[in-house]
């Protein structure tokens, strides 16, 4: 039998110790320009990205004889010949995508069909739109049968109007266990799929830690509008994409923002539209929630400005009430875990605030669990990869004697040493720069080791190989992958526990859940290297 593995599509980038994907197409002589050019679309997909998750979903659910068979054959990308252009069918879901999608398998068995909006156990219509290999993609027409179990479909959960419209949030219907449940099920997918390790090496997926606020937790919003044309004359639409199109929708409130961004969002609407036909191209409007200005908190009213930024604020406002703050430059102020972190309202922040205490003292306690007990490490170093404004390093530079964080925008990195310095936190240095930069030149020559824990964060396409290849010759103690993409994160722990030989192993992998009612799930992992006890005492 073939496995999973043999099947898989070819991954344009790492783990380079793949086993031989399943490329064998033969070329077929009656394929029309048009068709060639559409199949050859298909079979690119963007590696860590929505569509090689499904993809490798989608060969689970068909099997990996089957998925060979269809490929030497030719059939994996014919789509289009599979169904009519717009054609309606029925569908029974059997599985929920790691992006949100209800996944069904047609009659023949050979083909799967993802639409969104339904949950496994219900049968319903949909409409085809496009194809990729081995599958398409359809938009929901109806829910024909109902999944009314435990795990559920109940529409008086659902808080906003544009659901099914929007393109934002895909969870609504479902109770929020079952969403935490579901993201445990995305990480547990996105390790057996990505990371190329045997499963003896993956260790138990633990529970999703969850969001305090299910609803009116986002901390930012971007909506964005096109260019004036004259089909707008009604009204030009402010918002976001429609579901499964890049059609733009107009909206007028996001429950799961904040109060104070839903507040400010009327506002500044009512401003863009008082000149819409002034707009010769499209914008994005940025809304970030932010604690009052320190001046203001402290009595003073008024516009107020700190020495790295400024936020406008009324005089009516209550001292202590939270702000909107709609200008990228202008500060923002938060407050984690204890500390105040500041930074531009255009610079990376994470965008639930009401998680993060319990994110930023998930990873202490991970990082002191080692620490104890006869086998601990003694963990005395952190270094903070891809730091921005300094979150992870400042919030935990207690448990540590000294810490180095390392990012590439130095407008964040400012910000970070300023957060240093607000906090009163003086064994913490940061360095502008690529992240494999914090290796080269002094700054970690008194860092054992053995005594140090290096702490990873980065954007959704996860670490580049050089980033990786000088982590593995640091060689530290403990490594810390925290990522707003599982899929790119599960990839890249395989490659430091495979490349190392297995010297580093997984001591614990978990989803936390910053995005309710949404497919969105960060993963945190933590892998210890093997090392000889009391090395470092
Ligand atoms: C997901 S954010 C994490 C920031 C921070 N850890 C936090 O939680 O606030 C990723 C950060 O990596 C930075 N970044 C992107 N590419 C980088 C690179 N090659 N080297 C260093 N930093 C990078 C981005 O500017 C961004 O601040």
């Amino acid at each position: 039998m073939s496995n999973l593995a043999d099947a898989a599509p070819p991954l344009a980038k790492r783990p380079k110790l793949d086993t031989p994907a399943v490329r064998a197409r033969p070329s077929n002589g009656q394929q029309s320009k048009r068709n060639k050019k559409a199949n050859k679309k298909q079979d690119k997909v963007k590696p860590g990205g929505s569509e090689e998750a499904t993809l490798y979903h989608v060969i689970e659910l068909l099997g990996a004889d089957k998925v060979v068979t269809l490929t030497t054959a030719g059939k994996d990308l014919n789509g289009s010949h599979r169904f009519t252009q717009f054609q309606e069918i029925e569908l029974d879901i059997i599985e929920l995508s790691s992006h949100g999608e209800g996944l069904g398998v047609t009659q023949e068995g050979e083909w799967v069909v993802a639409a969104p909006f339904c949950l496994p156990g219900e049968r319903i219509r949909a409409k085809v739109v496009r194809h990729a290999r081995l599958h398409s993609y359809a938009d929901l027409v109806e829910v024909i049968t109902p999944n009314r179990g435990t795990n559920g479909r109940d529409e008086s959960r659902i808080k906003c109007k544009y659901f099914t419209q929007c393109n934002g949030c895909q969870y609504q219907m479902m109770d929020y266990t079952a969403q935490l449940d579901h993201k445990r099920l995305v990480v547990e997918r996105a390790f057996r799929h990505f990371s190329k390790l045997s499963s003896e090496l993956i260790p138990t997926i633990q529970a999703t830690l969850p969001s305090p606020e299910q609803y009116k937790y986002r901390t930012k919003l971007t909506p964005h509008w096109e260019a004036y044309a004259p089909t707008h004359k009604e009204k030009l639409p402010i918002g976001f994409n429609t579901a499964g199109r890049r059609r733009l929708i107009d909206i007028e409130e996001c429950p799961i923002a904040t109060d104070t961004i839903n507040k400010a969002y009327t506002a500044e609407r009512a401003k863009v539209l008082a000149k819409a036909t002034t707009y010769k191209r499209g914008a994005t409007m940025l809304l970030r929630h932010s604690l009052p200005p320190r001046t203001r908190a402290a009595g003073a009213a008024g516009t107020s400005k700190t020495e790295v930024g400024e936020i406008e604020t009324s005089q009516e406002e209550a001292k202590d009430a939270p702000v909107c703050v709609t200008d990228s430059h202008h500060l923002v102020r938060e407050r984690i875990a204890g500390k105040d972190f500041e930074f531009n309202a255009g610079s990376f922040f994470q965008n639930n605030n009401g998680i993060l205490d319990s994110l930023v003292n998930y990873v202490g306690e991970q990082l002191t669990t080692l620490t104890s007990g006869e086998s601990g490490v003694k963990l005395r170093y952190l270094i903070d990869a891809y730091c921005g404004s300094g979150l992870f390093g400042l919030a935990l530079a207690h448990h540590f004697e000294a810490v180095a964080g390392v990012e590439i925008s130095s407008d964040s990195v400012k910000y970070a040493r300023h957060n240093a310095q607000l906090n009163g936190i003086s064994n913490a240095t940061f360095l502008a720069g690529k992240a494999e930069a914090i290796f080269e030149g002094d700054l970690l020559k008194s860092y054992a080791k053995d005594a140090t824990t290096v702490l990873i964060d980065p954007p959704r396409a996860g670490c580049d190989d050089a980033f990786l290849e000088q982590l593995l010759a640091f060689d530290p103690a403990v490594i810390v992958y925290v990522s707003c993409n599982v899929h790119t994160q599960a990839r890249d722990i395989g490659y430091l526990v495979n490349k190392s030989e297995q010297r580093y192993s997984i001591a614990s992998i978990r989803g936390a859940d910053l995005f309710p009612q949404t497919y969105h799930c960060e993963g945190v992992a933590v892998l210890r290297r093997s090392i000889d006890v009391g090395a470092n005492a």
